[in-house]
């Protein structure tokens, strides 16, 4: 049987509608019909292809990055496109590039933290990509401590402008992208001065380069950081290095809708909290979560289409050998993948609806959730990339030895990924976050403070205490409330044991700091239970399709009962389970994955990647894996000549060598 027999024989085998799948999947009819027009638009456009990408030098790369985004922006432009149409068209191109910062940060910055009148002058400018921005935060010497930030900002009242200034080589901006070649503007963080007194980071709207000739303004030294981990991935970014000598803005370049400083210099307080100058984070790490489950999507796709055309002994009477995707190991580790991109997907379109929740409420003067919005996207955050990040890298071990070839598409797609564990805040930071936040839950208990949202089980947390889990058969495991009692309780038991811990400390920040590695365990713990709780959300609600929803509860179950086995030791010493009721969610799990086996091609094709997005040959639609494979290795510049350039220089005089020795 050929590669692209099996893929078909595959998709026989389906029992369940995958144009509803899609639908789920995509999140409504809307923006499935808009995301394949996209893809399709994209995918048939040379002007996009992306093939070779990975053996450019970083000059080239980078010029092609810039052709191509330039020529996304005629095309968006020529065919009218909305901003949605054109933010997934700029997705579909899949290459980082400065448009992500200006479109992912510049803009959001400005409308978040800006006022009123700052949004009506800049954001038509930047719309029209008029001025191209980045967000230039963090610097040489400090990332996660924002407050740390070394940048000044003094207002001069005589002059009635901010002067921008570098004090130190630490203070250096670091790590912008489209900083280093493209940008002409960004959002700098610096600390407020004036009057001689601090007044901690806020955002200043700074111009960078002329809008002429693309020149640095006089007192500004910027440029590239230098190449990164991997071939093309992240290196079509121009990730860069900014100093300011002195430099001088008008006072209504700082985005004054925190803190508004006066004419006379004085600061008056606005009535939004401090912490929506870090807005924009949120924002971008609630996008991220979104990112997370394409991102591993694209590599289990590829990994399980290519583990049901790969065949590996099991030949019975010279028949065909066995698929991969048919032994229970490459099971129990792609399957659970599988499931984590659904879970991703369903968890990521819930913190889109908080994002917008939050947004609303704080336009109403509402802040009450904010810290929830901070913990939630935060954690989020940092479980999603942190669990697709090694995901990938699963997928390529899942792929065997062609996985490492970079036409697998894997290994640009791990070094595209693997800096979201970093950026947008490092992933374990983040989860001290979503721990002060546990922390304070916890201690306000007693208080009579309702907890309410993601943390309203720890209302329960006496019942959750006392409660034993329920289990006497495997199939017990597929009652909804019992999987969720069971990640409840521990997380509440592990919430409540850390906090315990802390109260033995006289200074709390000690306390924190020393059990800073436990604290973290409770905050994935807590997220956990989010991601379970809304995938098993999503099964209430009623999905059309025939056999879809059995799909969706399979994978699930397979999402929570894996996490349940991986993380045994914290269910077995909070006592929530016993050993036989965790040996009974592995015979569940087992089961769950031949129930998944003869659907999972069908899983990954309501994913509607076309394989120009998969960029990938293991990957193909058609299954046609090993001519393609054979044919792209002809394509390496190695080949170009039989002999290899070097030969005369090199070989042939060992070879030479070795015949003179041989023959003395
Ligand atoms: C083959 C494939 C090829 C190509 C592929 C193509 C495409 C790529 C594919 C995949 C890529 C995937 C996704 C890409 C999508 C987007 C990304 C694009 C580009 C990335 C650009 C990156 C940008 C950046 O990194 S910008 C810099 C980000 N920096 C950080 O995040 C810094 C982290 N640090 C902090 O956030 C904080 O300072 C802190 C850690 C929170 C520390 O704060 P601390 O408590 O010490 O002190 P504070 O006084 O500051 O805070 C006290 C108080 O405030 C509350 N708080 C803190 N933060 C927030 C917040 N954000 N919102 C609300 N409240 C907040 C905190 O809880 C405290 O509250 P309490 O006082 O009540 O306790
Ligand atoms: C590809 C990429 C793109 C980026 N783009 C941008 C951009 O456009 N704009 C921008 O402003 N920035 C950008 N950044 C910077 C990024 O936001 C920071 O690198 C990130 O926030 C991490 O900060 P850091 O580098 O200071 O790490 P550090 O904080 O120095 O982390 C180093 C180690 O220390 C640990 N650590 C730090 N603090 C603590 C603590 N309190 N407790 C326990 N452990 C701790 C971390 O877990 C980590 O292991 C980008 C970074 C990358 C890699």
């Amino acid at each position: 049987m050929k590669g692209v027999d099996h893929l078909a024989h595959e998709r026989n085998k389906t029992e369940f509608d995958v144009d509803a799948m899609k639908i789920v999947w995509a999140g409504s009819r809307h923006a499935f019909e808009l995301s394949d027009r996209m893809a399709r638009l994209v995918a048939s456009d040379p002007a996009f292809q992306k093939d070779g990408r990975i053996r450019l030098g970083r000059k080239e790369l980078f010029k092609n990055t810039l052709r191509k985004a330039a020529h996304a922006w005629k095309r968006i432009l020529e065919l009218h496109l909305t901003e949605e149409e054109a933010g997934w068209l700029r997705n579909f191109v899949d290459e980082p590039s400065f448009t992500d910062l200006h479109w992912g940060m510049f803009v959001p910055a400005i409308k978040g933290q800006g006022t009123d009148e700052q949004q009506q002058k800049w954001l038509p400018l930047a719309y029209k990509m008029q001025i191209i921005g980045s967000y230039a935060q963090t610097e040489l010497g400090h990332g996660s401590n924002v407050q740390g930030l070394e940048t000044t900002a003094t207002f001069d009242p005589e002059t009635d402008e901010f002067v921008i200034h570098s004090p130190t080589l630490t203070s250096s901006k670091w790590w912008p992208g489209g900083l280093g070649k493209v940008s002409t503007h960004a959002i700098v963080y610096a600390r407020l001065i004036t009057n001689g007194q601090e007044h901690g980071v806020h955002g200043f709207i700074v111009q960078l380069r002329s809008l002429d000739d693309h020149m640095p303004i006089p007192g500004i030294t910027i440029g590239d950081i230098g190449m990164k981990f991997g071939n093309g991935a992240y290196n079509t970014m121009d990730n860069g290095v900014l100093t300011f000598d002195h430099i001088r803005i008008p006072r209504n370049q700082m985005l004054m809708r925190v803190l508004q400083v006066t004419r006379e210099g004085k600061c008056v307080k606005s009535n939004v909290p401090r912490q929506l100058i870090y807005g924009t984070m949120v924002f971008v790490r609630q996008t991220i979560v979104a990112d997370a489950s394409t991102a591993l999507a694209r590599a289990v796709c590829i990994a399980t289409r290519y583990s049901a055309v790969r065949r590996q002994f099991g030949s019975q009477d010279g028949g065909m050998e066995t698929q991969v995707i048919d032994y229970k190991t490459q099971q129990s580790r792609l399957f659970p993948l599988l499931a984590s991109a659904y879970a991703f997907r369903f968890v990521g379109e819930w913190l889109k609806w908080l994002y917008t929740d939050v947004t609303q409420r704080l336009q109403a003067n509402d802040f009450s959730i904010l810290p929830e919005a901070h913990a939630c996207t935060a954690g989020l955050k940092s479980l999603t990339t942190t669990a697709t990040a090694d995901a990938i890298e699963e997928c390529r071990k899942l792929c065997g030895g062609h996985g490492y070839l970079c036409a697998s598409g894997l290994p640009e797609l791990f070094a595209v990924y693997v800096p979201a564990c970093t950026y947008e805040g490092d992933n374990v930071v983040l989860l001290l976050q979503v721990a002060r936040f546990l922390m304070k839950t916890v201690s306000q208990l007693g208080s009579g403070k309702k907890p309410v949202g993601t943390t309203a089980y720890l209302g329960r947390v006496q019942d959750l205490l006392q409660c034993c889990c329920d289990v006497q058969t495997a199939e017990d495991w597929l009652k909804p409330s019992v999987v969720l009692e069971a990640f409840e309780a521990r997380s509440a038991r592990m919430c409540v044991a850390r906090a315990q811990n802390l109260s033995k400390f006289e200074n709390p920040e000690d306390g924190f700091a020393e059990l800073s590695a436990d604290l973290v365990e409770a905050s994935v713990a807590h997220c956990q239970l989010i991601v379970v709780s809304k995938f098993i959300d999503k099964l209430q609600q009623d999905i059309p399709g025939k056999g879809v929803n059995r799909q969706l509860q399979n994978l699930c179950y397979i999402y929570a009962l894996n996490l349940l086995h991986k993380y045994l030791g914290d269910f077995l010493s909070t006592g929530c389970i016993t050993p036989k009721q965790a040996s009974l969610a592995n015979d569940q799990l087992r089961s769950l994955y031949s129930q998944i086996r003869p659907n999972a091609i069908a899983l990954v094709d309501a994913f509607n990647y076309t394989d120009h997005y998969l960029g990938s040959v293991l990957g193909r639609y058609d299954g046609n894996v090993y001519p393609k494979l054979y044919e792209e290795a002809w394509k390496d510049p190695l080949n170009d000549s039989v002999v290899p350039d070097g030969y005369h220089e090199y070989i042939h005089p060992m070879l030479k060598q070795q015949l003179r020795n041989a023959r003395l």
